[in-house]
């Protein structure tokens, strides 16, 4: 079964063609990439919107299978707000609900809306699904994911946490485990899922238990561009000290001009480690900053799940960066957890645990892979 696996972003679709295996086959390995790539530059005069994007890879997929077509499309969509806990076929209402969500994710649901009718308009009868970031993190209990304010702002408002990067979280959950030999239902552990976006999630009895972003993709480490946690009373400040200032301008603030590139100069890790080694302060804390900030909700998860058996890491950072593991791991030295700095070293893509033999908590680097989550989803809701 050939799935389109699709990423809409507001200037961008990322996309992935995977031949799957039948489900319900005894090896469901994940299936095969036969084709991937991105079309950028969407809403500027060279493409105008998502209906032409979309009119640009039906082409390039013509070419890339010849006859052969695809059977579904499967998308990630970052906001599934309350409602959503598990992937779903598309229908119009759900294009609406998705469409509907889009002042909880004013960047992303928009565009992942128009990516659905766009599709839907293309290809009518190709069945599409939804898989959701929010999902996974619909078993928080509430005193994780309530925020200390008046009660309207959840009743109206929604204002609660709601977590992201759920796909994620989840599959490596579940490779981790398998590797370890435990059964999901008895895993604690903590994932640190290390991107552009990052975001780190207690994971109790093989499910989430509290996640470190919160009504938006903002809150909690110190990402590429975005603060991470900081004390919303700047905010406020900010708006004495200047009543002309505008939403679109804090969201810019805090979004895309924070992180690592506002004390290292970089958003890019690599960079902000290339500029460290060369002896860069501004990098150097930027660096020290995010791994301090890890560290801390590492100590707090493994509370909350009343002791981790592994501390996973994944994505881009999680997955390249032994310098960053280590640095992380270096303030873990109460909980007694050490890293193997050979091991650590070791570049491959197989699931490997990277702490030493007496280590409390087993560290692992586990390869991530949204899409194929998202192939695999979709193929099951389809063959139903
Ligand atoms: N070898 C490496 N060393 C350090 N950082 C790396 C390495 N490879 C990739 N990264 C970092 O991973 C991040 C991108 O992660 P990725 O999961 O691809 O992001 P996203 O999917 O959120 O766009 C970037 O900060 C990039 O510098
Ligand atoms: C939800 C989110 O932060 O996504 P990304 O890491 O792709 O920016
Ligand atoms: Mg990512």
């Amino acid at each position: 079964m050939l799935i389109l696996v699709v990423n809409c972003g507001s200037s961008s679709i990322k996309y992935q063609v995977r031949e799957m295996p039948e489900p319900g086959q005894a090896d469901t390995d994940g299936g095969t990439v036969v084709t991937k790539g991105l079309i950028e530059n969407i809403g500027t005069s060279e493409i105008q919107d998502h209906t032409q994007a979309l009119d640009i890879l039906a082409e390039r997929l013509e070419e890339e299978l010849g006859d052969r077509t695809i059977d579904a499309a499967g998308h990630r969509v970052v906001h599934g707000g309350e409602r959503f806990s598990q992937p779903v076929l598309v229908d119009n209402e759900i294009i609406r609900a998705v469409e509907r969500l889009s002042p909880l994710a004013p960047l992303h649901n928009p565009a992942h809306a128009l990516g659905l009718r766009a599709i839907q308009k293309k290809w009518p009868d190709m069945p599409q699904v939804c898989v959701f970031d929010t999902a996974f993190h619909r078993s928080m209990p509430e005193h994780a994911w309530r925020y200390a304010l008046p009660n309207e702002l959840y009743e109206e408002y929604g204002v609660r946490r709601y977590g992201f990067h759920g796909t994620s979280h989840d599959f490596v959950t579940g490779l981790a485990a398998e590797h370890l030999g435990v059964a999901r239902d008895d895993f604690n552990a903590v994932v640190a899922h290390l991107g552009n976006g990052a975001s780190v999630t207690a994971i109790k009895n093989g499910e989430s238990y509290d996640t470190s972003m919160g009504f938006t993709p903002l809150a909690g480490l110190v990402m590429g561009t975005r603060t991470g946690d900081f004390d919303p009373s700047i905010i406020t400040a900010m708006l004495r000290r200047d009543p002309e200032m505008t939403a679109q301008h804090l969201d810019d603030l805090m979004n895309k001009q924070s992180g690592l590139k506002a004390i290292a100069g970089h958003s890019d890790m690599r960079a902000v480690e290339d500029a460290a080694a060369a002896g860069d302060a501004g990098a150097q804390l930027a660096l020290e900053m995010a791994a301090y900030r890890l560290a801390k909700y590492i100590g707090g998860y493994h509370v909350a799940v009343g002791g981790a058996r592994a501390l996973i890491f994944t994505a881009g950072i999680g997955e390249n960066s032994d310098t960053f593991r280590q640095l992380v791991v270096n303030h873990l030295g109460a909980l007694g957890t050490t890293l193997d700095p050979e091991a650590n070293s070791v570049r491959n893509d197989q699931v490997r645990r990277i702490s030493t033999a007496d280590s409390t908590l087993e560290v692992l680097v586990v390869p991530t892979d949204e899409e194929r989550a998202i192939a695999e989803a979709t193929a099951q809701l389809v063959s139903n």
